[in-house]
């Protein structure tokens, strides 16, 4: 059994903190946002993450999981120190370590006894010395820095902390890197392994994950979109490169852009990182580039349709989705935002609806879009439905009901959700990504 702190409860520190009480340490998290901790004190779980309460509410019994805003207390009993603070884009790309350098200086005050300071937040190459030095300006005893980079994806994110497919650690002390391989025993019994390497490789590792995974995306958007000239099926073609094993079959589907709190910073932050060593990212700026443009190819296509954003003012339209992806309350970065905008600005009429994410949107954009407290009910008397986010539950829909309540049997597909063969069948005209459209 360990003692952890973990500073910063988000998506990332809140279900690193659960997990690790959930394999039997004594966790306590550090917020400085008072709301926040309240809540959680008083059992109430801040974000949406499937699997995430059940644990929560048992580890919180169980006295194992604690919640403070005092950094002090948290620093009291701990033998491993986690950041998992934010690192957000700054004006020129970079990321912005304002608060993982702040909260060091301040460990670096308030540590009696030796401490390992894990870094979770994803921070550029170099940051590991820079949190070193900035605990000891102040530090009068031990302590170890380790990069410990997280690969969890929200809706997911319980399921991929317990069974993570690998586990970085960067440190170059055998001490801190034997505490933090029994810290992580319990999280690779089934055999992934843990690859303990340099610091810098660890948060060079971190950045080359998000942006293979970003590029694979961009890539598949630009077939896609060749797929929509030439009149080829993406479906198909996925299916045809997916089955080679050097390739292999996941995260090749395209869509409106990829969103989310990481991929856009991260690619931005790495092509930041290449600038500062006078390198020229070309490939990722590509990336960065084609999911700007493909997170306005719905609305394209609705011009399209309309023949111009003047024949769209006065059109209402059913939006279904507005997280970033599925299973999540999440909508940094989402591209539904930047559909809602474009739509808005031309005159349309939105009412959306979202299984967990309506309330973060109404902070954003107030009365402007009208929200629908079921599926079916945001459709009706609309021009056409616009399909942004694939949740589980549009997938299979009462197709009869769709049509009684659209005003028009029109819908635009940003995720390819409905099969277009299908739609055809059905009666509906259906314009998806990368595939045929279905006209009447
Ligand atoms: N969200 C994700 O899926 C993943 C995020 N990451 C990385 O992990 C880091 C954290 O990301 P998220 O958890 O999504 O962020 P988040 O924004 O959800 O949570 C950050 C938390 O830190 C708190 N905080 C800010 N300043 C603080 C301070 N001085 N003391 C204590 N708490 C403070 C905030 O109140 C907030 O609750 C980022 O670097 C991100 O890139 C890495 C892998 C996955
Ligand atoms: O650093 C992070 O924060 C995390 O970023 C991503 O996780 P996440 O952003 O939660 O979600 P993903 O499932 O990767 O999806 C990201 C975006 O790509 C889009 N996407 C994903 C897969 C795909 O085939 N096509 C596609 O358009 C999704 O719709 C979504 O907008 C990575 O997958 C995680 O490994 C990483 O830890």
């Amino acid at each position: 059994m360990k003692h952890v702190a973990v500073v910063g409860t988000g998506y990332v520190g809140l279900v690193a903190g659960t997990c690790f009480a959930e394999t039997g340490n004594q966790v306590i998290c550090v917020d400085i946002d008072k709301a926040k901790v309240e809540k959680l004190r008083n059992n109430v779980v801040t974000i949406y993450e499937p699997g995430l309460e059940v644990l929560f509410k048992r580890n919180l019994r169980e006295k194992r999981l604690h919640f403070t805003t005092e950094l002090a207390e948290a620093m009291e009993s701990c033998d491993i120190i986690f950041l998992a603070l934010p690192t957000p884009p700054g004006e020129d790309g970079s990321a912005d370590l304002k608060y993982v350098l702040g909260v060091a200086k301040e460990i670096g005050k308030l540590i009696k006894s030796y401490k390992v300071v894990v870094n979770k937040s994803t921070v550029p190459v170099g940051t590991a010395d820079k949190v070193r030095a900035a605990i000891a300006e102040h530090a009068t005893c031990d302590f170890d820095v380790v990069s410990n980079p997280e690969f969890l994806r929200e809706g997911v994110a319980v399921d991929d902390f317990l069974k993570p497919d690998r586990v970085v650690i960067g440190s170059s002390s055998e001490r801190a890197t034997e505490v933090m391989q029994q810290l992580y025993e319990p999280f690779v019994r089934q055999g992934n392994p843990i690859l303990v390497m340099d610091e810098r490789s660890a948060e060079m590792t971190k950045y080359a994950a998000n942006s293979m995974l970003a590029l694979r995306i961009s890539f598949m958007n630009e077939i896609a979109n060749l797929c929509d000239k030439v009149g080829a099926n993406v479906d198909m073609v996925r299916r045809g490169i997916g089955t080679d094993f050097r390739i292999g079959k996941h995260f090749l589907y395209p869509g409106v852009g990829y969103g989310g709190s990481c991929f856009p910073k991260d690619v931005k932050a790495l092509i930041k990182t290449a600038q500062d060593y006078e390198y020229n990212f070309q490939i990722l700026k590509s990336v960065e580039c084609v999911n700007e443009s493909q997170k306005h190819l719905l609305v394209q296509k609705i011009e399209a349709y309309y023949g111009g954003r003047e024949h769209i003012a006065g059109k209402k339209f059913a939006m279904w989705g507005l997280s970033f992806k599925p299973n999540t309350d999440d909508i940094r970065e989402a591209p539904s935002l930047v559909v809602i905008h474009a739509l808005l600005e031309m005159g349309a009429e939105i009412v959306a609806y979202d299984p967990e994410a309506m309330g973060h949107v109404k902070q954003i954009v107030g009365d402007k879009v009208t929200f629908a407290s079921l599926a079916e009910d945001a459709l009706n008397d609309a021009d056409a439905l616009i399909i942004v986010t694939e949740w589980n539950e549009f997938r299979n829909p009462d197709f009869n009901s769709v049509k009684k309540r659209l005003k028009h049997h029109l819908i635009f597909d940003g995720r390819n959700v409905f099969d277009n063969h299908k739609m055809k069948e059905l009666g509906f005209e259906y314009y998806s990504i990368g595939r045929p459209t279905c006209q009447l």
